[in-house]
């Protein structure tokens, strides 16, 4: 078999009914799945472990989907309650290879030209986030919770999905890009956060958390990025990540753990984060999923106390999450794979965009502050809906 071009990969993805896109910006990940040889709905850890266990005994090809961020579900969806699947064929972009069943691949596609019709935002949340403030001002055990907010555009008509893989490739260059398609349904993440991956028993993982705007030139940029490094409340809620992180991975039996002792700046287009890279040696009785179990939801998603902030998040958060925020990822016949947290990213279904971005909230948050900082995470994907218009 020869291998295709990229854009009839894309083209492919369009009318396929179920498909997948997942890449990294390191260059070290690029697949395009297709069809379907199974797929679990909805399965929690356990289910999905003993699933993907029975499935690549059967057919050793590679698993992709995601875990929903937790339990409260979104209904009438098949998709962002969790959702896993074998694609019939992958097409493995960086070591170009073709793994299952061989299809004919799309020679061209028309674009959409979808353009926005209506945009919806939760304008009372910084309202509603100061509840979680006055509470944590006056109880100094709850530390952090990271808290969402929703945006739903509607669209003049359909989404073309191969303009949306070239605008992620084109607009955010230094994210992950994961696209997961089942049916009508659609999950596009932009995100610059590895929860784990796992390679021939090294494990990386990562902890990003600690948020500023870009700069306008370089020397505005490094400025900010040097304030950011330096501002007490953003490192606190950075190193709470990194030591509940570190705690985990302890309890998930990592050997060898190592760390920078200071965060480095991670940049995209639209924010800059506070970063501490991971690494560990995978312990004979552990595996992928189960480092994902241990590590998810990390204070960069949910918050400290963990349990107090899901309940934060269920009380005060408008709509479940589903797969914002959740761990999405692949999963190799060999053990190996990477799963990723699903932000800076969108649902979508007939014409309606729903937006997700959230903030780590402290007691000395500033609600509106927060609400501007949700607002540059929800642009990766306005900018990938704004470049569906069609262009002379
Ligand atoms: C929750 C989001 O981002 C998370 C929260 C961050 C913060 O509050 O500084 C930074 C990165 C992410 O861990 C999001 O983008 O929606």
């Amino acid at each position: 078999m020869t291998f295709a071009t990229e854009e009839e990969l894309q083209w492919s993805f369009e009318l396929a009914s179920d498909a997948v896109y997942f890449a990294s910006s390191d260059g070290q990940t690029k697949y395009y799945g297709f069809g379907k040889n199974v797929e679990l709905i909805g399965g929690s850890f356990e289910q999905v472990q003993d699933w993907l266990a029975k499935v690549q005994q059967a057919n050793p090809q590679p698993v992709f989907g995601g875990f929903a961020f937790d339990d409260q579900e979104i209904n009438d969806s098949e998709l962002m309650n969790g959702y896993f699947f074998q694609p019939a064929i992958v097409y493995d972009v960086v070591k170009q290879e073709i793994i299952g069943q061989n299809i004919d691949l799309v020679r061209q596609t028309q674009p959409s030209g979808a353009e926005i019709v209506t945009t919806e935002d939760e304008t009372d949340w910084s309202a509603r986030i100061q509840a979680a403030i006055d509470d944590m001002r006056q109880n100094s055990v709850h530390e952090k919770v990271v808290l969402g907010r929703q945006r739903q555009i509607n669209l003049s008509s359909a989404l073309n999905e191969s303009q949306l893989i070239k605008s992620l490739q084109k607009t955010q260059p230094t994210s992950y890009h994961f696209v997961l398609k089942h049916c009508d349904e659609l999950f596009v993440s932009a995100t610059p956060e590895r929860l784990v991956k796992v390679d021939g028993g090294k494990v990386a993982t990562a902890a990003v958390a600690g948020t500023i705007k870009r700069g306008e030139n370089q020397v505005n940029d490094e400025t900010l990025a040097d304030e950011l490094w330096h501002d007490q409340k953003n490192r606190i809620e950075h190193q709470t990540v990194v030591e509940t992180i570190k705690a985990n991975l302890q309890a998930a039996n990592i050997i060898d753990l190592q760390m920078p002792t200071a965060p480095q700046i991670l940049k995209n287009p639209q924010v800059q984060h506070l970063y501490t890279p991971i690494t560990g040696e995978l312990p004979a009785d552990n595996n992928l999923l189960g480092i994902v179990k241990q590590l998810h939801p990390t204070p960069a998603l949910g918050g400290k106390p963990r349990t107090w902030a899901l309940d934060k998040i269920a009380a005060i958060e408008k709509y479940p999450r589903g797969l914002f925020s959740g761990p999405i990822g692949v999963i190799t016949p060999d053990a190996d794979g990477e799963f990723i947290v699903g932000i800076r990213a969108m649902w979508y279904r007939e014409k309606m965009a729903n937006l997700f971005a959230g903030a780590g909230i402290l007691a000395d948050s500033d609600a509106a502050m927060e609400y501007q900082e949700t607002g540059l995470k929800l642009l990766p994907m306005m900018n990938v809906l704004k470049e569906q218009i069609l262009h002379d």
